[in-house]
């Protein structure tokens, strides 16, 4: 008897211990769904802060450019954490910046991924030197081109971090990896008549971006020297020709200009104070294979190949405009033989040592040519026949001509420009319809066309 009252106290004490432990089992299975839940809900909100903070809403296509160069600190901040940061990408930044040569210089390429910032890129590599590119792979222009320049750049092992020259925390970063001998700072917001339309882009990259990067160096140590882009717009109105290093660059006629010679000026301040050493380059119409798609030269090549009309301008007197029309390839020899005469800076820890070397070149071509004459060119190139709109220039900025004058890169570092245009927009043309795989039926049938 007393077994069997046992054994039932036994089973009930069974029933209620698995009672307990389904109660305990439900509990735990409903607090942790709770915590899951939560967690789900803090990494979608996380996620949805992620992506407005990158791409903020209410874009539109030309409302693009100016998101993508006008950063907050916050985007900064944020853009830091997404960069990489950890073993493997600062391998990549040091082994990319390290010189295979004796004595070879170890360059940041700010733009890397740009026209002119992708072939310095190719030649400073080629000759054994070490080079690390920044670009922010903005959508001022198609970013599938600058995505197709940094492939090439990748097959030279040139690494191009991926970031803007506005984010401070990672120039820093940057510098704290790598004693960079020298900085071609070529990143910019580009063209002249874009202005009119995304000024703020323009004070955001040329002169806040600018300012930026000169803040990191005056504290980089060692302090390296800065070959940077200007341009020959910074000539603005001056009607004295050809345009040398000493004529009048105050009166620019577009903001664009305005904000180039703003570098020049702020430079000078920099140099100044802390004892930086600073070339500024002055850069007449760059074009060639790889080039922008933004400038003349390349979309009336696409244009015409798809048989569509195109502006020609001519001044308000109807004069024929022209340009000092530069080959990629001379400006490549003239970026290089200005890093290689930059003299070191003198500061150190924000301090300035002694006085160091602030210089200003012009890098044209010294032979101007009309548009008129770049479109019978292209014509004869693509073997098709313009549909010319000739036009009064807009007042968009524009200047009706210009005409370098480069004995000063030659005297200082042999610059002498060897190619002419018909030869340089050959090598462009023949670039062009590779990369976009024109057939030459497709020229053919737009030649056609434009008889109808
Ligand atoms: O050398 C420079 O300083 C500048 O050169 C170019 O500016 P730009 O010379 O105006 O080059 P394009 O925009 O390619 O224009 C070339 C010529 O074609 C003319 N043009 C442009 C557009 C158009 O529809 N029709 C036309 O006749 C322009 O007036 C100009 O004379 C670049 O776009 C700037 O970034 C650079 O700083």
């Amino acid at each position: 008897m007393a077994s069997s009252i046992d054994a039932s106290k036994v089973t009930k004490l069974e029933r209620y211990n698995s009672y307990i432990r389904r109660v305990n089992s439900t509990k735990l299975i409903v607090a942790s769904s709770k915590l899951l839940f939560r967690v789900t809900l803090l990494v979608a909100l996380l996620l949805i802060f992620f992506f407005f903070i990158n791409y903020p809403p209410f874009s539109n296509s030309s409302e693009s450019t100016s998101h993508h160069n006008i950063h907050t600190t916050t985007h900064n901040l944020l853009s830091s954490a997404f960069y990489g940061g950890g073993a493997a990408w600062e391998k990549q930044v040091r082994r990319s910046s390290t010189p295979r040569r004796v004595n070879g210089l170890s360059v940041l390429v700010t733009g890397a991924a740009g026209f002119v910032g992708s072939h310095c890129s190719m030649a400073l590599k080629k000759r054994g030197d070490g080079v690390l590119g920044i670009d922010n792979f903005n959508s001022y222009y198609d970013p599938s081109l600058k995505r197709g320049r940094q492939k090439l750049l990748a097959q030279h092992e040139i690494f191009i971090v991926e970031g803007d020259i506005n984010d401070a925390e990672l120039l820093a970063k940057l510098f704290d990896i790598v004693p960079f001998t020298h900085v071609l700072h070529l990143a910019a917001q580009a063209g002249v008549r874009y202005a009119m339309k995304n000024p703020l882009s323009y004070v955001q990259s040329n002169i806040a971006g600018f300012v930026n990067l000169l803040e990191t160096v005056k504290l980089a140590n060692p302090q390296p020297a800065i070959v940077w882009a200007s341009s020959s717009s910074v000539y603005g109105l001056n009607t004295n020709v050809p345009f040398s290093e000493d004529h009048r660059t105050d009166q620019p006629a577009s903001l664009y200009a305005a904000t180039k010679k703003a570098g020049e000026e702020i430079a000078h301040t920099y140099n100044h104070i802390y004892g930086l050493s600073l070339t500024a380059l002055r850069f007449f119409t760059v074009y060639g294979p790889w080039g922008r798609p933004d400038m003349a030269y390349f979309f009336f090549t696409k244009d015409m190949v798809q048989g569509k009309s195109i502006n020609v301008y001519v001044t308000q007197d109807d004069k024929e405009v022209a340009r000092d029309f530069t080959y990629i390839d001379d400006i490549v020899k003239g970026c290089l033989g200005a890093l290689d005469t930059a003299e070191k800076s003198t500061g150190s820890g924000g301090k300035k040592k002694g006085p160091a070397q602030l210089r200003v070149y012009n890098l044209g071509n010294t032979s101007p040519v009309s548009v008129n004459k770049l479109v019978t060119i292209l014509e004869s190139l693509l073997n098709v026949k313009a549909k010319k709109n000739v036009i009064k220039m807009p007042r968009n900025g524009d200047v009706p001509f210009t005409h370098a004058n480069v004995t000063l890169a030659k005297r200082d570092f042999g610059y002498k420009p060897t190619t002419d245009l018909s030869s340089g927009l050959r090598k462009f043309v023949k670039w062009y319809v590779s990369y976009y795989g024109i057939q030459s039926k497709e020229l053919d049938s737009s030649n056609d066309h434009s008889h109808d």
